[in-house]
């Protein structure tokens, strides 16, 4: 990583800077405490170089403690000093041509320019600069979404060919950055054991779950034009799908990597090629979660209930290979459910013939892989105390203990190293909106009912029968 370096956050005055950004890099400070990090703050509200300061100095505090132990936390410290005297707020419209090339000309080096603006601002903003006004070496950070549709990804995609080479674009997905994400490779692609159960022979089903307590969190503006579909399946769920039915690369390098996502992305459908019958959408209405009410979403403030948003999503997808063929890949995200999960399931097939004679463990086995907190837990039917004819099931449970950065400090990491192994690939990101439009378009036309379910429940009656086992006329 080069020592000296400008990160330039456009949209510095919103939330995901204090609240992620800017405490992930306190852990990219620590591992790398020789940095010397220029972090400018750009916005178009009237704020200074002190206000900016203090947020940067509190944003990168509370990133350092909340990692715990650091290796040297005096070099951390003295690496976050640095970073708060060096850091400069510019007052900027991000889509004037004229300010933006301004900005870019006062950095001491090619910059990393981070969007971290609503999608439509980052589209005006990437075509208000030239090519001209980025010197060579200038990177640029694109938030998700990554445009609004498959249409719209790609012209956003052939925007940035224009301004800069492939390699200094960063799609940034953070789940890409989650340890358990990046866990998923050494378990699969280092242990036999694994690897050589992971497929259509052995796997009847995959489930990719991440259900949050979490409501709308006052985020109505960005949300209820997204829902649960865009906000998590097209993004990040798709991905971690990819990162677990995708062949091996032969090198953990960017090429390699991001060439076999891409490849099991491209041999994704909708279950049965049919968006209607393999996704189902609700909304939560009035509830309670731990003990606190919970309005019901269309009643938030400024959710329009016309949009009919959904808050919560299933979507099946099958890979249309000769590893996973036939094998339904169940994509799931809520918000305000009660009982959150958040984990990726592989059912297994039972043994081809049980010896006649055994008792119990008749529910299939299953591998859990847990995104949040960072855990592997494997069910396996052991003879156990007592009765040998009688089986027991035991689950093997262990961490895989969490990474040293946050998800986002994983990815910005990256960005700063000019690695682009853990961006997501332009095609990629085609792909994932490929994959959901026909969905929202069979929602428009009405073809998938809008379900209701009370916060803090686990979700509509009847959705406790899986979506594949339904068939819906
Ligand atoms: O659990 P994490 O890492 O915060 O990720 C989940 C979040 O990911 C974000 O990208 C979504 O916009 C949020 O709605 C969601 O809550």
């Amino acid at each position: 990583m080069q020592s000296d370096q400008t990160l330039i956050i456009l949209g510095a005055g919103g939330d995901l800077t204090k609240r992620l950004l800017v405490p992930g890099l306190a852990g990219v400070l620590a591992r790398n405490p020789e940095l010397r990090l220029t972090l400018v703050g750009a916005g178009h509200s009237e704020s200074d170089d002190a206000a900016w300061r203090e947020i940067v100095r509190e944003a990168l505090e509370n990133g350092l403690d909340a990692l715990g132990d650091v290796p040297d936390a005096a070099a951390a410290k003295t690496a976050i000093d640095r970073a708060v005297d060096a850091a400069r707020w510019r007052t900027v419209d991000a889509t004037d041509r004229g300010q933006l090339r301004d900005l870019v000309a006062s950095a001491e080096h090619p910059p990393i320019l981070y969007f971290a603006l609503p999608p439509d601002i980052t589209v005006r903003a990437v075509e208000a600069l030239r090519p001209g006004d980025l010197p060579d070496g200038t990177r640029l950070a694109l938030e998700k979404p990554f445009g609004h549709d498959a249409e719209s990804a790609r012209t956003l995609n052939a925007l940035l060919a224009e301004r800069v080479a492939d390699d200094q674009v960063f799609r940034v997905d953070h789940f890409l950055g989650k340890s358990t994400v990046l866990n998923l490779l050494g378990l699969r692609f280092a242990n036999r054991l694994f690897e050589s159960v992971w497929n259509r022979d052995n796997v009847a089903a995959i489930d990719i779950v991440y259900d949050e307590t979490l409501a709308l969190e006052g985020r109505a503006g960005y949300y209820d034009s997204a829902g649960a579909l865009v906000d998590m399946i097209q993004s990040h769920l798709l991905l971690v799908a990819g990162f677990m039915t995708m062949e091996a690369p032969a090198a953990l390098d960017a090429d390699d990597l991001r060439g076999s996502l891409v490849q099991a992305l491209r041999a994704m459908r909708p279950l049965a090629d049919d968006p209607a019958r393999a996704s189902r959408r609700a909304r939560y209405t009035a509830g309670e979660l731990d003990g606190e009410g919970v309005p019901a979403y269309a009643d938030e403030d400024g959710v329009d209930p016309e949009n009919e948003t959904e808050t919560l999503a299933e979507f099946v997808v099958t890979v249309e290979n000769a590893r996973w063929a036939g094998v339904p890949i169940m994509l799931r995200s809520g918000k305000a459910v009660g009982a959150p999960r958040k984990d990726a399931q592989l059912t297994l097939h039972p043994v081809a013939h049980l010896p006649r004679g055994f008792r119990g463990a008749s529910d299939a086995p299953r591998i859990i892989v847990s995104l949040t907190p960072e855990h592997l837990t494997v069910d396996l039917d052991l003879n156990g105390p007592g009765d040998p004819l009688e089986l027991d099931r035991v689950q093997l449970d262990t961490d895989f203990g969490s990474g040293e950065l946050t998800a986002y400090g994983e990815v910005l990491d990256g960005i700063l190293a000019a690695d682009p192994l853990l961006s997501v690939p332009a095609e990629a990101a085609e792909l994932c909106w490929a994959l959901v439009d026909p969905v929202l378009a069979a929602w428009r036309d009405g073809a998938v009912p809008l379900d209701e379910y009370p916060a803090g429940s686990s979700g509509p009656d009847g959705w406790s029968t899986p979506l594949t086992d339904l068939s819906r006329g």
